[in-house]
Parts: structure tokens; C-alpha cells; sequence
């Protein structure tokens, strides 16, 4: 594969090392030259994306951070994005927030939120399982959000995340659109983005003495198109590469880790991989808390290989359908929306 011959050139930037705790990485460093404006990376690392460079007045400088996107959409299919203007004090807020609605004294009040119907738009779950180690809160976020309206603050906290981190996503979409060559509203049309249906996922891991096994979440991909992560304190996210390596996702401080989602694996028909990951907590001194965000096409969007994706050596490997079908094709609902690729592979 590309990745593993070519080293990914990107954008040179100074990461502040994460205070938290991590898990040992097989990470080798970055090989950084501090005269250039690029660093390059080997397969088995995770690339930066700067996200103030994409939308540089500076054309070369705009026009290398968008190749260079391309190039790690490809050949990663997902990276660390810094500088997205996301201030430290919102993550915290969010932390916080979540830290007390999962307070183990108020199990009881939850409940309110265990399923109860596939339109539910807020769900609230509790895995103690050798397969699944986490306890959870999905919401919808976008186009209505929902949240509990407990703790006090929570929900503010949460809006202005949400909503800051679409307008990341809508702006990374525009990137990746002009990254391949296309105008940049190309994402946002073929997804209905006006309309995209956005879920998140807070999941609370616990230490590894109070886990019933080592894994958090099982293997699996996620729906929708790209996926934002955020989290308090590095350890146990895990990701398979276009190598088959499995690499250990530790973001730093005040990144946000972006996954390719399945539906840019189908749009573009298979050009953009949408990666296996996991979460193992047997490594995890203290708890940790994450935000993933599905941030999918709207329900109603027909999606399918793009036709600028399809040519004689690249029939369609995908079949064509909305959101929400693809999201009820292998059991799942609109906020436990389960990845059915397998399904729609064809
Ligand atoms: O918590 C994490 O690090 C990943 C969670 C995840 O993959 C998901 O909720 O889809
Ligand atoms: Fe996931």
C-alpha cells in the first residue's frame, strides 16, 4: 500500500504533549525537520492535520495542506486535526458535564433513558461484559439536539460543542471535496448536509480493576461520514491501519481524532476507507471519558458510489441507499445506528 512505502508529508506544527496518562505506544516518533515546513510520517503513525492551513490566503500553502489531506484521507483514513479554534475550556465543560451526569450515585435517575423505542433521541446504556466494558449516553445532535436536561450546565456545555464541531466537519468536508479535485460544496450536496444527521456517543470506561474483561467497545466501524473524538485522558482506543497494524490513538492535548466514516468509504467507493477501531480498558489505571460524534449524511440522502468514482477498473462495490436504510440495514436505529457495510458491500 502507498503508506507503507511513501512517507505522508504534512503540515508542520508543534503538538503539546498530553499531561494524562497513555498507554505505551507502538508509535515510532515523527521525523520532524525543523527547517521544513512539512513533516513526514511512516505507516504505523497517525498524521496531523492543521486545520488552519486548509483554508490558508496563502495559495501554496493551501494548496499542499489540500493534497495533503487527500493524500492521508487515502492513505490513513484518519488523523489528528489541530487548530481547529475549539478552545480547551469547551472540552473541559463537556468533560465536566458528563462526569456528572455518569455521578454513581444517581444510576437510578438514568434509567429514565434505558431504551424504550427506536425514535428515542436520547438513550443511555450500562455494558459489564467480558465483550463490552462502558457505560454510555447517545444523543441526537443534530438536525434537533436533544440532551438530559441534568446536570445543570450539561446541555449548554454540550450545544456549543456540537455546534462548533459541525462547522469543523462541514469546513473539513469542503476541504476534502477540494482535495479531490471537486468544487466545494461537493460533500455538503451529496449528504444533504443542511439537514445531517449527527449522533454522538459519551461513553464512560471504567479503570481496568473494576472492568469485566479487557475490552471497552468491541471491533467495529461507524456509520456517516466522518467521526470527531474527543476525550479527557489518553489510553485504549485502537485502530486498524491500511497495513494491518493496529496503532494506539493517543491525541494530543486539545486535538480532536477524526475517523473517515463508511459513507465516504461509499461515496467515494472505496477510494477513502472507513477504519476498524476499538477500545481495550485493561491497560487503564483511572476511568476515561470520550465524545464520539457520527456525523452522518441526512436521513433522507440516497447514497451510493459517486459516478466520478466508477470507471470500468472500478465498477460500483457499494449498493444505493438513504441514510436511514443503510442505518436499519443490519438491525440498528436512528441512535444506535450500527455500521452495515458488510451489507451494502456488494
Ligand atoms: O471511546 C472511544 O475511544 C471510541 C468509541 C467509539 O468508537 C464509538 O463510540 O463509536
Ligand atoms: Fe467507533
Amino acid at each position: 500500500m502507498a503508506a507503507e512505502t511513501a512517507p505522508v508529508l504534512i503540515n508542520h506544527m508543534t503538538i503539546q504533549p498530553n499531561p494524562a496518562i497513555s498507554l505505551p505506544s507502538i508509535n515510532s516518533p515523527s521525523i520532524i525537520n525543523p527547517n521544513d515546513s512539512v513533516v513526514a510520517v511512516g505507516a504505523d503513525e497517525i498524521p496531523t492535520i492543521d486545520y488552519l492551513m486548509l483554508f490558508s490566503n496563502d495559495f501554496d500553502e493551501r494548496s499542499k495542506a489540500l493534497e495533503n489531506l487527500g493524500h492521508v484521507c487515502k492513505d490513513f483514513g484518519f488523523f489528528y486535526l489541530v487548530n481547529h479554534g475549539i478552545s480547551n475550556g469547551v472540552f473541559e465543560g463537556v468533560f465536566k458535564g458528563i462526569s456528572n451526569f455518569f455521578n454513581p450515585e444517581e444510576i437510578e435517575d438514568r434509567k429514565q433513558y434505558e431504551k424504550k423505542s427506536p425514535t428515542d433521541r436520547i438513550r443511555w446504556g450500562l455494558r459489564s461484559s467480558p465483550g463490552e466494558n462502558r457505560e454510555y449516553l447517545k444523543v441526537i445532535a443534530h438536525p434537533q439536539f436533544h440532551c438530559p436536561s441534568k446536570p445543570a450546565g450539561f446541555s449548554d456545555a454540550l450545544e456549543e460543542y456540537f455546534k462548533a464541531s459541525r462547522e469543523i466537519v462541514k469546513g473539513l468536508g469542503k476541504a476534502v471535496s477540494k482535495g479531490l479535485g471537486f468544487e466545494e460544496c461537493y460533500v455538503e450536496k451529496a449528504f444533504k448536509l443542511e439537514s445531517g444527521f449527527d449522533m454522538s456517543a459519551m461513553n464512560l470506561y471504567p479503570p481496568n480493576f473494576r472492568s469485566k474483561g479487557s475490552i471497552g467497545v468491541p471491533d467495529h466501524t461507524d456509520p456517516g461520514f466522518f467521526v470527531s473524538l474527543i476525550q479527557d485522558v489518553n489510553g485504549g482506543l485502537q485502530i486498524l491501519s491500511n497495513s494491518g497494524q493496529c496503532i494506539n490513538v493517543n491525541i494530543p492535548h486539545n486535538a480532536i481524532f477524526i475517523n473517515l466514516g463508511d459513507h465516504l468509504e461509499i461515496l467515494t467507493n472505496g477510494k477513502y476507507k472507513s477504519h476498524v477501531h476499538r477500545v481495550v480498558v485493561d491497560n487503564n489505571k483511572i476511568q476515561r471519558i470520550s465524545v464520539a460524534t457520527l456525523h452522518g449524511p441526512s436521513l433522507d440522502a440516497l447514497v451510493g458510489p459517486a459516478p466520478e468514482f466508477v470507471d470500468e477498473c472500478h465498477p460500483p462495490a457499494y449498493r444505493a441507499m438513504t441514510y436511514k436504510q443503510s442505518i436499519e440495514a443490519n438491525g440498528g436505529d436512528e441512535i444506535d445506528v450500527q455500521s452495515s457495510i458488510d451489507q451494502i458491500r456488494l
